[in-house]
């Protein structure tokens, strides 16, 4: 750990975070009947600070049941019988429930909403107006009788269903000038209305013309935008229109400030010192953590005293533990492995590949170039503008995001770098590999018309970074095809590598270019395979301290078995596996676990499991398999060899979390499987066949309409193995692009990357430790530790109880990317709990709750366990030039 790059933080309480008015508050609406109990011990425990917040909040007894007997306190209640005993608090603030607070908050709303009110012009260029805070729900009727009921006169009227703004086109000035009189007067569905101008984005600037009339339909086939028929089915028809669908659907667009560009967007904070950056994720992630004490304490039950970690929170600032500031990023440009840059129309109506400037709720969809976002690397860039280059002559149309039509959807980026340290000025050079995703939408478009755009886009982006200097490393093209309307495509969604056509480079010489659908990145020196989705931090050099601090932290020893819950290709398990008896890694992603395989193969690791399915349905079974039944075999492997032979009818559901098993004796694999609903992906030696083997590599190459493999397996509607190629069989839409692309599919040439010679050596010692391997997984370990690192949304709950409740984690470190998430998932994991949980009290909708607010709620139904404390938390900042930064927290008990 490199001390001198830590932001130290000083724990000493300020007056401020001593001060937490709202834990008085809310103490009483939350604790029912038990409140007073709670406010006796809150009261001991505020001590002098009583004093000082005498009648500063309103009591909730007295609110209830207003000029007596809702407050048993009388006089002596420490808190405010009404507005006028209310004391401002030692800060100056109001007790938010305050009508003064209110008040003040609205008045301090209405002064932030007149500075930042949109452009409004009144002339005669600029008759498009788009109106804010329109109810969602509200179609282009909608909007057009609420027009017609104010008396508004107008030219036309839009709205999408789903968005809070609508486009309406006016005649003359005084159309303008009196809508915006009356719409300032008026609300929409209670909420009051914006009006801003709407930019248009074509240079040739067209009067709006209605297309929900028939009459201006035949007057103008572009029209499309508010017109609710279907998006043009035939393929013909879609190419004749295909410049039509895009120029109509992005005639207006509203919100944008014409000063935004991509950088704001993409880098809030890049123009601040890095230093700066850091300060300001640190004070942010403060705020975050205390909220994790104040949660806790609220929702500790009354019968519970409090635990020692939120007594002693007091003394450093309420933080729930030590917070160990936030690591730098040994890269702080370019450092951005994978980019998906969104492909639309900018504001000028170009075919663009870059960044949406805003939100689409908003109205917002144009795509501007990523210039100067500094996180984005050199070739990242140069790509999206030889792709964007590329689409301008494309007789495919670019993706609508208000029509949902369109082909041209998405381009990602992804880069894979030599071994190394690389010189933070000179990452660029380290760049060996590079994948391309171009993600598309095949629904209606002739087959014969894609299979040449894709010919001919292989050719440019080939020819064009070969004649880069220095040249473009490209190692493989993907189509994804998507036909959803977000660009999140699921990971089921067909994936087809193209041919990469062999082309000169500058000394004539012809350059190999091979196709295989992965690529490959360096961490700790364990060489790691990608696929085209699976998950990698997208800061490589960044992501390897996280592990390590994170590794650290889960003070790990040759009898430790680590749970690496969510590993994706295997990272964490990977690099920490030398440091542990045995990993056992969870990932619902099958093409991720495939990579995890592959990545402990090919480094070598023998002492790693990979499981795929969702943690929360695999977790509870796993952790009965590897730690309540000592004298089983201890993995599920063991399971599916004896193919049935450990069958007892003593198995049966535990339905404590609706998935695990218990049985008194043994359990079957069949069971084991079919209950949790996943697939067990191990490394057992025995199954390394040369079989399994091709698996792992990928099939020959062939773009002259030769059956390949991969193209074999598709036809058969089988899987292949290669879930990151073409997905399962049993999907049609893999079926659909595959037949359309037969021509354009290209498999790989036989792992040129990995050494032949090494997998089998590999191969060869995992045979002769194939006894070692099982006696390893019989074997019981004393320590057990998880490392978790879920998505944003955090840890399912089944997961978190799955941990909390089983004695044997002793300690847990979590990583985490949304600090909101880690907070909800800690208030479970560390609010004490009694031998009767209380299953949720009244009908409260989950929907309104905040995060934290809903984790209090379910800590309440926590079977009673002993709970884990937070004992420190550190963040290692992954993503410089944004808010974001990663948060690893060690929770003991
Ligand atoms: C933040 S990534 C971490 C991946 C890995 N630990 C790494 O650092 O490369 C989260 C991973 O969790 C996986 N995931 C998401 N939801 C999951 C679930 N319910 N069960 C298991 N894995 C899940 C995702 O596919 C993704 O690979």
């Amino acid at each position: 750990m490199e001390s001198e790059s830590v932001m130290d933080v000083d724990a000493s309480p300020t007056s401020n975070e001593e001060f937490q008015p709202s834990d008085l508050v809310s103490v009483e609406e939350e604790a029912g009947d038990g409140a007073a109990e709670k406010r006796k011990r809150e009261d001991k425990e505020e001590g002098g600070r009583r004093k000082a917040l005498w009648k500063t909040s309103l009591c909730s007894y007295y609110r209830r049941q207003p000029g007596g007997g809702g407050c048993s306190h009388g006089d002596a209640c420490q808190y405010a019988h009404g507005e006028a005993e209310l004391r401002p608090r030692p800060d100056n603030t109001w007790d938010p429930t305050s009508q003064r607070a209110k008040k003040l908050l609205k008045s301090e709303a209405l002064a932030a909403e007149e500075e930042d009110s949109l452009p409004v012009s009144i002339d005669a260029t600029s008759l498009d107006k788009c109106l804010i805070g329109l109810p969602r729900k509200w179609t282009s009727d909608n909007l057009k009788n609420f027009l017609d009921a104010q008396g508004i006169l107008y030219k036309m009227a839009k709205k999408k269903k789903g968005m809070s703004v609508g486009f309406v086109g006016f005649e003359n000035i005084e159309q303008v000038k009196s809508a915006i009189e009356v719409l300032n007067e008026n609300s929409a569905g209670g909420k009051q209305i914006k009006v801003a101008d709407a930019v248009r984005r074509l240079h040739e600037k067209k009067p709006l013309v209605d297309v929900s009339s028939d009459q201006s339909k035949e007057q103008n086939t572009e029209s499309h935008l508010g017109s609710d028929d279907p998006t043009l089915s035939t393929s013909s028809t879609l190419i004749d229109d295909a410049d039509a669908v895009e120029k109509d659907t992005s005639v207006v667009e509203g919100l944008v400030s014409k000063t935004r560009n991509a950088r704001d967007v993409v880098t809030p904070l890049a123009h601040m010192p890095y230093n700066d950056q850091l300060e300001h994720k640190k004070s942010s992630l403060l705020q975050i953590l205390k909220r994790l004490t104040r949660n806790a304490r609220k929702a500790c039950p009354d019968a519970v005293p409090l635990p020692e970690w939120i007594n002693t929170s007091r003394e450093i600032g309420g933080l729930p533990c030590k917070f160990e500031g936030v690591l730098d990023s040994p890269v702080i440009n370019g450092y951005r492995n994978k980019c998906e840059f969104s492909v639309g129309c900018s504001l000028q109506g170009k075919r663009t590949v870059g960044f949406m400037l805003g939100n689409f709720r908003e109205g917002i969809t144009a795509v501007e170039e990523p210039v100067n976002c500094p996180n984005i690397s050199r070739i990242s860039c140069k790509y999206a503008s030889i792709f964007q280059d590329f689409l301008q002559s494309s007789v495919l149309p670019v993706w609508n995001r208000i029509n949902n039509t369109g082909f041209w959807r998405q381009f990602t980026v992804r880069e894979g770098r030599r071994p190394g340290q690389a010189a933070a000025e000179n990452l660029d050079n380290q760049i060996t590999e590079v994948m391309l995703i171009v993600q598309v939408c095949s629904s209606g478009v002739d087959e014969e018309l894609i299979k040449n755009e894709f010919r001919r886009m292989t050719q440019v982006l080939t020819q064009e970074a070969t004649a880069c200097s220095p040249l473009l490393p490209l190692t493989t093209i993907v189509v994804q095809d998507h036909k959803g309307i977000s660009n999140a495509a699921p990971a089921d969604c067909p994936l087809l590598p193209l041919l990469i056509p062999k082309v000169e480079d500058q000394s004539g010489l012809e350059r190999p270019y091979v196709g295989e659908a992965r690529i490959h990145d360096y961490i700790s020196n364990l060489r790691f395979s990608i696929s085209p989705t699976a998950f990698f931090q997208v800061n490589t050099l960044a992501a390897e301290r996280l592990y390590s601090l994170a590794g650290d932290w889960a003070d790990l020893n040759s009898d430790t078995l680590l749970f690496d819950i969510c590993c994706g290709t295997g990272t964490i398990g990977l690099t920490l596996a030398h440091r542990v008896g045995m990993v056992v890694g969870i990932e619902m992603n099958e093409s991720a676990v495939s990579d995890a395989q592959r990545n402990a193969v090919i480094n070598g690791i023998e002492n790693c499991r990979f499981v795929c399915g969702k943690a929360e349905d695999v977790m509870g079974t796993l952790l009965k398999q590897y730690l309540d039944m000592p004298q089983q075999h201890g993995i599920v492997s063991d399971f599916l060899e004896s193919n049935g032979t450990n069958q007892d009818d003593n198995v049966k559901n535990d339905n404590s979390d609706g998935l695990t098993l218990q049985s008194d004796t043994s359990t079957s694999a069949d069971d084991l499987l079919a209950n949790a609903s996943a697939k067990e992906i191990l490394m057992l030696p025995e199954e390394r066949t040369d079989e399994k083997l091709d698996t792992l590599v990928a099939p020959e190459q062939n773009f002259d309409g030769n059956t390949t493999h991969e193209e074999s397996c598709i036809d058969h509607g089988k899987d292949n193995g290669h879930g990151s190629l073409a997905n399962k069989g049993s999907n049609n839409d893999a079926n659909d692009l595959s037949g359309t692309l037969k021509n354009c599919t290209a498999g790989c040439e036989e792992t040129t990357h990995e050494n032949p010679e090494r997998i089998e050596m590999i191969q060869n010692n995992c045979i002769s430790e194939s006894e070692k391997g099982k006696a390893e997984a019989i074997r019981q370990f004393t320590d057990v530790v998880a490392i978790v690192d879920p998505p944003r949304v955090g840890l399912h709950p089944i997961v978190i109880k799955s941990l909390r409740t089983h004695p044997r984690i002793r300690r847990l470190v979590y990583i985490s990317c949304n600090p909101e998430s880690l907070v909800a998932n800690a208030i479970e994991l560390c609010t004490p709990t009694t031998d009767k949980p209380e299953k949720g009290k009244g009908n409260r909708s989950w929907r309104n709750m905040s995060s934290a607010g809903l984790a209090r709620y379910r800590v309440k139904s926590m079977p009673n366990s002993e709970p884990f404390r937070p004992v420190r938390a550190m963040a290692v900042d992954l993503f410089p030039h944004t808010p974001h930064c990663e948060m690893v927290m060690l929770f003991e008990r």
